[in-house]
């Protein structure tokens, strides 16, 4: 029996969706495939000489948007419930500043756990170009100057939108949500849609940042920034 074959009959059934682990063959393939961002070790000097995160993630983040097919803003947001339960959902990167914000719904399920404890963790995956930056931090509500600013800048559909869904809560029929558009569509006849108190931002402000990049045979570079009462020291560590 060769190694591939001695497979545990619980994964037989999944194998056609599951890729398996790559051997040195595929690895030189796909190095063929995908010149720019293969996963061999040519990428060149991804870290730079930054002595903080944010112009790192900026570039990455550059890079991220010529490659990736849609939202290469897209990042996981990490909250705990009231529980100590994590909760994870993707949220889009809107503002970047000295922290990194969203907008949603106050109301909502990571609303309400955000505020209850602002310890959370956000997660950007870039297949294309097999990058990763994960963020620990805290968050902070913006303020509601900021808030209505971006929200002006959003279609009127999505400023409808805000109003009508009741994010994260149960809806009670199918055509509910329907129905509630087309009422708010009717309060704002003729007027400008106002921002609700509850649709508001989050800004994350990091207190590491890791950022981590792929290579062959799963040893892959990572790089570590840790905020200190100094400024940001920083760390490799071990794939
Ligand atoms: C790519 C992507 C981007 C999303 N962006 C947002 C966003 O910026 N804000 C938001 O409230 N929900 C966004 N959502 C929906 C959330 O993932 C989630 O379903 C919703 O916010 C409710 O989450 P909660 O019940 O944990 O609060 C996005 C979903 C996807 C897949
Ligand atoms: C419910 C919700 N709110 C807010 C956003 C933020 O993006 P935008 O302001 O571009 O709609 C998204 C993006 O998918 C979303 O799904």
């Amino acid at each position: 029996m060769s190694e591939s074959d001695d497979k545990p009959e619980a994964e037989a059934g999944t194998e056609a969706l599951i890729p398996d682990t790559p051997t040195a063959e595929d690895y030189a393939k796909e190095a063929k495939a995908q010149e720019a961002f293969s996963v061999d070790a040519d990428q060149g000097d991804v870290f730079g000489d930054h002595e903080e995160p944010l112009a790192l993630f900026k570039e990455w983040l550059a890079l991220a948007k010529e490659h990736e097919i849609n939202d290469p803003n897209a990042m996981a947001v990490s909250s705990v419930d009231a529980e100590g339960k994590p909760d994870s959902r993707m949220v889009l990167l809107k503002e970047l500043d000295h922290g990194f914000t969203f907008y949603t719904n106050l109301a909502s399920a990571k609303g309400e756990q955000l505020q209850r404890n602002p310890n959370c963790a956000l997660l950007f995956h870039w297949k294309s170009i097999r990058r990763q930056v994960r963020i620990r931090g805290r968050a902070e509500v913006i303020s509601d100057e900021l808030a209505d600013a971006y929200f002006a800048r959003r279609d009127r559909g999505a400023r409808i939108g805000a109003w009508a869904s009741q994010q994260s809560r149960p809806m009670s029929g199918p055509d509910i949500l329907e129905t509630r558009v087309a009422d708010y569509e009717a309060l704002f006849e003729g007027k400008d849609v106002p921002r609700p108190d509850w649709w508001k931002g989050f800004r994350v402000i990091p207190e590491t940042v890791e950022f981590w990049v792929n290579r062959p045979f799963r040893l892959h570079d990572r790089k570590l920034f840790r905020q200190t009462d100094d400024g940001w020291e920083t760390e490799q560590l071990y794939p």
